[in-house]
C-alpha cells in the first residue's frame, strides 16, 4: 500500500478576522494530494482567498492545524508560489526587471527557471520586456505574476483566481501550461475560480467552501461517480437527496448514488458543474459531513 502524500493538510482549521467576528473558516478539515490540480470553489466571501493566504503563510490561523508540503506555513516558502487575487507588482519596474528580480529573490533555492518565466511572459503572452508594469492592462499584469510563479519552479502553486482577467484564448493557453507543469514536474496546483466549466476539464481534485465549512471535497472522478442526476416523478424516500427542483411535469434531483434506482426516475451521470451548483444552492441546508466524499 502506498502512503498518500498531501501537499496541503488541514484539520480543525479556523480563521477569524478579529476575535468578535464570526469565523471565515470554521473547523475545516481538508487534504490536497501531492501532484494534483485542485480547484477551490465557493461563493463570494466563502474564504477561498483566506485559505490560500493561510497556506502561503501570509496569515496565521486562529486555531487548528495547517501543513503545507509537510511544514507549518511559511516553512516551505521556498517551494511555494503564491499569486494573490490583487496581483501586487512594483509598478515602476519593467517586465524584464520584474523577472530579473524574481530570479534574484529565488537564487538561493536553485530552482528558478528564466525559460519557464519568459515562456509565460513573452512567448505565450507577447509582452514587451521594456514595458513598465504601470502601463500594462489588468490581464497583462496577471501574466507577469503568473510568469513569476512559473519561474519559481515551485512544488506547490497557490493561485487565487488566476484566470479572472484573462481573455478566453489566454485562459485556455494558461490552463494548458498549468496542466503541463503539473504532469511534467509533479507540481501541485491549488487554484480558486468561479469558472466551473474551466475547472471541469482541468482539475482532478475539488474543494468546495461555503458558509465557513468544507461542503464538498475529493477527487473529481469520485465526486462525479458518487452522485446521480434523476429526472422523473415519484417518491425519493430512502434517497440521499442533495437538491430537488421542478422540471416540466416532474422534477430533477441530484442524489447520492445508492443501491437502487427509485421507480419512476431515470438516471444520468451529472457534470461536475451540476454537482457543484447543486451543493452551492443548498449550502447551509446540508451538513458538511454529509457533503464531503
Ligand atoms: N483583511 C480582512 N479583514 C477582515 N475581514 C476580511 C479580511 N479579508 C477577508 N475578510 C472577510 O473574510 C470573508 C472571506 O473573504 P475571502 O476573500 O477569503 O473570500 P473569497 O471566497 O476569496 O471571496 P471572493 O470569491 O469574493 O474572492 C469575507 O467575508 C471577507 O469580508
Amino acid at each position: 500500500m502506498t502512503v498518500q502524500e498531501w501537499a496541503v493538510e488541514a484539520s480543525g482549521l479556523t480563521m477569524r478576522y478579529g476575535r468578535r467576528r464570526a469565523p471565515v473558516l470554521d473547523d475545516c478539515r481538508l487534504t490536497v494530494p501531492a501532484g494534483s490540480v485542485c480547484g477551490l470553489v465557493g461563493p463570494n466571501g466563502a474564504g477561498k482567498s483566506t485559505l490560500l493566504a493561510l497556506a502561503a503563510g501570509l496569515l496565521r490561523p486562529s486555531s487548528g492545524e495547517l501543513r503545507v508540503l509537510g511544514s507549518v506555513p511559511p516553512g516551505a516558502r521556498a517551494e511555494v508560489a503564491y499569486v494573490a487575487q490583487s496581483k501586487p507588482l512594483p509598478s515602476q519596474l519593467t517586465v524584464a526587471a520584474v523577472l530579473r528580480l524574481g530570479a534574484e529573490l529565488n537564487r538561493s533555492s536553485g530552482r528558478w527557471s528564466s525559460k519557464a518565466a519568459e515562456s509565460i511572459a513573452y512567448e505565450q503572452g507577447g509582452l514587451d520586456p521594456r514595458e513598465r508594469i504601470r502601463s500594462l492592462s489588468g490581464g497583462q499584469r496577471t501574466r507577469v505574476a503568473l510568469a513569476l510563479a512559473f519561474g519559481k519552479r515551485a512544488r506547490l502553486m497557490l493561485l487565487d483566481e488566476p484566470m479572472a482577467d484573462l481573455d478566453p484564448l489566454a485562459r485556455q493557453k494558461l490552463m494548458g501550461a498549468l496542466m503541463a507543469e503539473a504532469s511534467e514536474h509533479g507540481t501541485t496546483i491549488v487554484m480558486s475560480s468561479h469558472v466551473l466549466p474551466e475547472l471541469e476539464g482541468t482539475c482532478d481534485h475539488l474543494v468546495l467552501l461555503g458558509a465557513g465549512r468544507v461542503r464538498l471535497a475529493g477527487p473529481v472522478d469520485e465526486l462525479v461517480s458518487s452522485h446521480v442526476l434523476l429526472t422523473g416523478a415519484g417518491s425519493l424516500d430512502g434517497q440521499r437527496v442533495v437538491e430537488q427542483r421542478p422540471a416540466g411535469r416532474g422534477a430533477t434531483a441530484l442524489v447520492r448514488r445508492g443501491d437502487a434506482l427509485p421507480p419512476g426516475w431515470e438516471a444520468v451521470e451529472p457534470s461536475l458543474e451540476e454537482i457543484v451548483l447543486a451543493h452551492l444552492r443548498t449550502t447551509g441546508s446540508t451538513a458538511p459531513e454529509e457533503a464531503a466524499v
